[in-house]
C-alpha cells in the first residue's frame, strides 16, 4: 500500500496541497480526475522524487521501481525511435521487446526514423512504449492518451493493461472513457 498522508505543497503563495491524503493499494489502477491546475502533475513529481513536498508523509514507495509517462513526451527528437527506446533497455530481452511493442502500436516501420518526423500521436505512443520497457512496480501515467484517436487509445490501453498486470498504476485522465479503457477506479480530487 502506498500511503500519502497529510501532504502539503505550495509554490510561493499558491497552496496546491493542504492536508491531502490518499491510499493506493498494491496492484490497483487508480485514475485521478481533477480540474486543470489541481495538482496532479505536482503529485506525480513528488512521488517520482522530482519535487520536494513541504509536509506530510509518503510511505510504501521504498525500493519500488517507478516508470512514468509525463504530460510531455520528453523524447530525443534527433534520435531514431529505436534509439530512444534502446536508451532505457538494460537487457537483451528488453531490446528484443522493442520491435514487439512497436508492432503492437503500429509503429514497426517507423523504428529507424527520427522522432522529429513523427506525428504527435506517434510520439505519444513511443513515449508510452518507453515507459513500459523497463521493469517497474508502479506506473505513473500523466494524461497518457492525449493526441491518440479512439482506436489507437484502445490498442495502447490494452497493451498497457497487459504490461502492468499486477502492478500499481496511477493515471491522470480527463474523461471517464479513459478510466474504462484502463479498467481503473476513478477518484476525483
Ligand atoms: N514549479 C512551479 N512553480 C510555480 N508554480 C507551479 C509549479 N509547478 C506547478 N505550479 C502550480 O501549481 C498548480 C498545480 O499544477 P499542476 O501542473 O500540478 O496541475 P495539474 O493538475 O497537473 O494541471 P493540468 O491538468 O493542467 O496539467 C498550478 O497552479 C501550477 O501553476
Amino acid at each position: 500500500m502506498i500511503r500519502i498522508s497529510h501532504l502539503e505543497k505550495a509554490f510561493g503563495d499558491k497552496k496546491v496541497f493542504a492536508d491531502f491524503s490518499l491510499d493506493i493499494s498494491e496492484g490497483e489502477t487508480l485514475c485521478l480526475m481533477a480540474a486543470s491546475g489541481r495538482g496532479k502533475t505536482t503529485l506525480f513529481r513528488i512521488l517520482l522524487g522530482l519535487e520536494q513536498k513541504d509536509g506530510g508523509t509518503i510511505t510504501g514507495l521504498e525500493g519500488k521501481r517507478l516508470s512514468a509517462v509525463f504530460q510531455e513526451d520528453r523524447l530525443l527528437p534527433e534520435f531514431t525511435v529505436k534509439e530512444n527506446l534502446y536508451a532505457v533497455c538494460v537487457s537483451q530481452k528488453q531490446k528484443q521487446s522493442v520491435r514487439e511493442i512497436l508492432k503492437a502500436f503500429g509503429l514497426e516501420e517507423w523504428m529507424g526514423k527520427k522522432v522529429s518526423v513523427l506525428s504527435g500521436g506517434m510520439m505519444r505512443r513511443v513515449a508510452i512504449a518507453r515507459a513500459l520497457l523497463p521493469e517497474f512496480d508502479m506506473l505513473i501515467l500523466d494524461e497518457p492518451f492525449q493526441g491518440l484517436d479512439e482506436n489507437t487509445r484502445k490498442t495502447v490501453a490494452d497493451y498497457v493493461k497487459e504490461a502492468a498486470k499486477g502492478k500499481t498504476v496511477l493515471a491522470a485522465i480527463h474523461d471517464e472513457a479513459d478510466a474504462c479503457l484502463l479498467e481503473g477506479k476513478i477518484l476525483e480530487i
